[in-house]
């Protein structure tokens, strides 16, 4: 927003002293407050970007002194629980528009951020049925500016798709670093020594913050539980085929998976390894 000149001022919150002063040493803010509700008088958006744990107190805090006709809007994974985390804080002449920018990496705080985040990733806003029409033009306005392609969704679909395309994904790498490292004291760190390049990316998912996640998981609790469930049906399928040594079993299930990898890749949709899984020979 402050590369692209997409606001006139911005103004930082953050609990700690020591994050306000990284923010305005970066530059990415004109000044920081040390209340939210000073940081929100006057605004014309306000962005919340705490833990989804945190959205309740946040909109408390701020919504008696929100100014009429603002736009209130966040980024937390999940929606229908900050809908009705946020909801009851704040008055019916403020424009609220859950969002969620699908993009982000295993840090946090102020030096994680970078000016291309969102560039060519999805932003899915959730709407409420009474939102304004000129709000909502106004924020999506604003992710494009940013480089994001903006998508609208259902709440409730909204948490069932992120539940299988991230919420699940995060909490089986965190079982499998777990797992690695319970292990490790028996094979003498050879783990961590000779770990290729699946794991190593299971050890980056699992270095996410601790805070942030765990919000997730108490927030996103149905659909997740509804997804791990199925994981775990065909977890066990595919135990069952390694144990009768059903080949074939495997090998259809794996060519599978493998057309939706390369079908991820064709929609362009892998920004981070744009030549992986173009013709890579013979598949053997
Ligand atoms: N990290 C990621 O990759 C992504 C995160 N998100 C969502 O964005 C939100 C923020 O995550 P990050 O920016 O990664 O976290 P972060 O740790 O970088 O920033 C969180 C901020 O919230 C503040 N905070 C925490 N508890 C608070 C409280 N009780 N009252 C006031 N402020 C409080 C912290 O001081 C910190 O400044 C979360 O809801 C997360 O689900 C969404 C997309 C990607
Ligand atoms: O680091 C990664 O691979 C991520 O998946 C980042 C991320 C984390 C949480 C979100 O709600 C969206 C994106």
């Amino acid at each position: 927003m402050k590369r692209d000149g997409l606001a006139s001022e911005i103004i930082g919150f953050a609990k700690s002293e020591e994050t306000r002063a990284i923010a305005l040493e970066l530059e990415f803010v004109d000044r920081v407050e040390s209340s939210a509700a000073e940081a929100v008088r006057d605004a014309d958006l306000v962005v919340l970007c705490v833990p989804v744990g945190a959205m309740s107190a946040v909109a408390k805090e701020i919504g008696p002194v929100l100014k009429a006709g603002a736009t209130l809007t966040d980024v937390g994974s999940v929606k229908r629980s900050i809908i009705e985390l946020v909801s009851p804080h704040i008055t019916e002449d403020i424009h609220f528009i859950p969002g969620h920018p699908l993009a982000g990496t295993e840090n946090s705080g102020p030096r994680s951020g970078f000016a291309d985040l969102f560039k060519n990733r999805w932003c899915i806003l959730t709407p409420l049925a009474n939102t304004d029409a000129a709000a909502l033009d106004g924020l999506k306005n604003l992710w494009e500016g940013m480089g994001a392609n903006v998508e609208e969704m259902d709440p409730d679909h909204h948490d069932l798709v992120l539940a299988v395309t991230s919420h699940a994904p995060h909490l089986i790498a965190y079982t499998m670093v777990g797992v690695a490292d319970d292990l490790s004291r028996v094979t003498d760190n050879e783990v961590v020594n000779y770990s290729a390049a699946g794991f190593r990316d299971f050890t980056r998912i699992a270095a996410s913050d601790p805070t942030m996640w765990r919000d997730v998981f108490l927030n996103n609790k149905e659909a997740t539980l509804e997804i791990l469930g199925r994981f775990t049906e065909e977890l066990f399928d595919l135990q069952r085929a390694i144990r009768r040594g059903d080949g074939q079993q495997l090998f259809d299930y794996f060519s599978r998976t493998r057309a939706i990898r390369r079908g991820i890749i064709e929609a362009g949709q892998d920004t981070d390894v744009p030549n992986f899984g173009r013709g890579d020979g013979d598949g053997a």
